[in-house]
């Protein structure tokens, strides 16, 4: 008998990756350029008054590598004020001199293979720190959408719940010993987007997320089960700093 994995869902989310159209951007007269960047800077200060209410949370990061320059990641109670946010973007006078690059729709999920508590999880303080995250500004992200493979005698989705559950708590344990120096966010995708869950992680030392996945391509989850998308890496871009990432 199958047993469907049961989900704790909270935010809403968007990773919404540009690519800068440098030789056009070049081009423009400085006044211009510094016009379309208070623009941008005003609607990233719009992100992050939400986050101080706590209505959502915002990242906003450089990517290193040709697959894109700049990542927004943004969580929020509903899809539609991703797709709002999404078309703000749009319409503003940067998304002239950025070409979309890729974009992923997921909701930030935790499995209920470790939650032991009684009724309504929503409920429990530390749970909804957890599906109502306010992302980490640290240093670095790596983002990548992943699947759980369904293939002969390694299909996770007909493997009895148990058997997940013990596989899930070694992942677990493999993840814990990166307290501290690796922060991850798990949002779900089935039925929003082309992969199953979308990984986000962040550090303050880079390597460490090399680290980590590699430890954890060993351990049976990933290394049975686990099929990835493209990775995007990058470095945080604080408001303050953007002006000088946009200079020419
Ligand atoms: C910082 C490290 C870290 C830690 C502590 C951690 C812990 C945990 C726990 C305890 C649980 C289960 C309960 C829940 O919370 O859902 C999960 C769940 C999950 N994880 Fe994880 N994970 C980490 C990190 C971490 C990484 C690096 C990856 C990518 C895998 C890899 O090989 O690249 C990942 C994937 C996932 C996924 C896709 C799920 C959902 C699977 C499902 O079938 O539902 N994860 N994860």
């Amino acid at each position: 008998m199958p047993e469907p994995a049961e989900t704790i869902d909270g935010w809403y989310c968007l990773h919404d990756l540009r690519s800068i159209d440098w030789t056009s951007w070049k081009r423009l007269p400085q006044d211009e350029r510094q016009q379309i960047l208070d623009e941008f800077v005003s609607m990233v200060e719009e992100w992050i008054d939400n986050e101080q209410k706590e209505e959502g949370s915002y990242a906003l990061y450089s990517i290193v590598g040709q697959k894109a320059d700049l990542m927004f990641m943004l969580l929020r109670p509903t899809m539609e004020e991703l797709e709002q946010i999404e078309k703000a973007y749009n319409q503003s006078r940067l998304a002239e001199y950025t070409i979309p690059a890729y974009s992923y729709i997921s909701v930030v999920e935790l499995g209920k293979y470790m939650f032991r508590g009684e009724g309504d999880p929503l409920e429990d303080p530390s749970i909804r720190e957890r599906v109502f995250p306010i992302l980490p500004k640290w240093e670095h992200i790596c983002f990548y959408p992943m699947d759980k493979k369904r293939e002969g005698e390694d299909n996770w989705y007909m493997m009895p719940a148990k058997d997940r559950g013990q596989l899930m708590y070694g992942h677990g344990m493999v993840g814990r010993k990166y307290a501290g120096y690796v922060k991850q966010v798990i949002t779900g995708s089935v039925g929003f987007d082309d992969w199953e869950w979308g990984v986000t992680l962040f550090a303050h030392d880079v390597l460490q997320f090399k680290k980590l996945i590699y430890e954890m391509r060993f351990d049976e989850a990933s290394a049975r089960f686990a099929e990835f998308g493209p990775f995007y890496v990058g470095n945080v871009l604080e408001k303050d700093k953007i002006a000088g990432y946009f200079q020419v």
